[in-house]
């Protein structure tokens, strides 16, 4: 369990084993508002999740996920600054022990309490998702920020599952059109994944309008461990990356 010094140290000895972490187009960033440049060229993002066929719900011992079956693009997203539609992969989430942190993104320097991840590959392209997450333009990820207010999202935390790493249950049918806000406005910039192997192959689409999560269900998440049933209980907690240096790059908002 000496492995787990705590995320936030973790992630700057990353570049020992993966020197990508001090690359160009590394993620997560801290987004500048006033430094986005609104691109009228940006087309509206269009999610196709109408037929939802997740899979399974899981703690992969650095952050619950939930797994789409993606051997067609019938759970998609297209438009916003992608070429062609891309296909949903997986979800996952990333919190903090308080409220004060637990997003990796930052706007204005401002972190949230949990951020939501849409995993999404570029299946025109590439062959599978481990080629698709290797290459320049192979993925792209949703990222939708959770602020606690007393509303409820639908319930994403099924009791009898998962507290230990390597835990998986079947999980049908959720369709997570829910977890998307009512604006779909958003920043857009070329970077990379937030955890090993920190590939730079994600074009971030960051929503601007955060959407909620009741204390009691972020309480939830922090009941997950990143220990396996032998280890000793080591809560999942400020499992994100923090942000990393923009090295020139420009973010585009496709609202004014
Ligand atoms: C290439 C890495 C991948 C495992 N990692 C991920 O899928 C992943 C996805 C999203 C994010 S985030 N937080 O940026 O949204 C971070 C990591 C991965 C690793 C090994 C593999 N073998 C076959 C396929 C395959 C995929
Ligand atoms: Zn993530």
């Amino acid at each position: 369990h000496l492995r787990h010094l705590g995320w936030s140290s973790d992630t700057l000895a990353w570049h020992r084993s993966y020197p990508i972490a001090q690359g160009n187009r590394q993620s997560p960033i801290d987004i500048v508002s006033a430094r986005a440049v609104y691109d009228p060229n940006l087309k509206p993002l269009v999610f196709s999740y109408e037929s939802c066929a997740s899979l399974n719900i899981s703690n992969n011992g650095h952050s619950v996920m939930v797994e789409f079956e993606d051997t067609d693009d019938k759970t998609a997203i297209s438009g916003g600054p992608l070429e062609n539609p891309f296909r949903l992969k997986q979800f996952h989430f990333h919190w903090g022990t308080n409220r004060s942190q637990g997003s990796e993104h930052t706007i204005d320097g401002k972190p949230f309490p949990c951020e939501l991840h849409l995993v999404h590959w570029n299946a025109r392209k590439y062959a599978t998702f481990g080629e698709a997450a290797a290459a320049p333009d192979g993925l792209a990820v949703v990222a939708v920020f959770l602020e606690v207010r007393i509303a409820k999202i639908a319930c994403l935390y099924d009791e009898s599952i998962f507290f230990f790493q390597g835990t998986k249950a079947q999980f049908s049918s959720f369709n997570p059109k829910c977890l998307l806000p009512l604006s779909l406005d958003y920043w857009t910039y070329l970077g990379s994944l937030t955890t090993p192997p920190l590939n730079e192959s994600v074009t971030w689409i960051v929503l601007k309008e955060p959407i909620s999560i009741s204390e009691k269900q972020l309480e939830k998440f922090r009941m997950l461990l990143f220990t396996s049933e032998e280890d000793q209980r080591i809560q999942m907690v400020n499992n994100f990356r923090p942000p990393q240096p923009l090295k020139g790059r420009v973010v585009r908002a496709s609202f004014k």
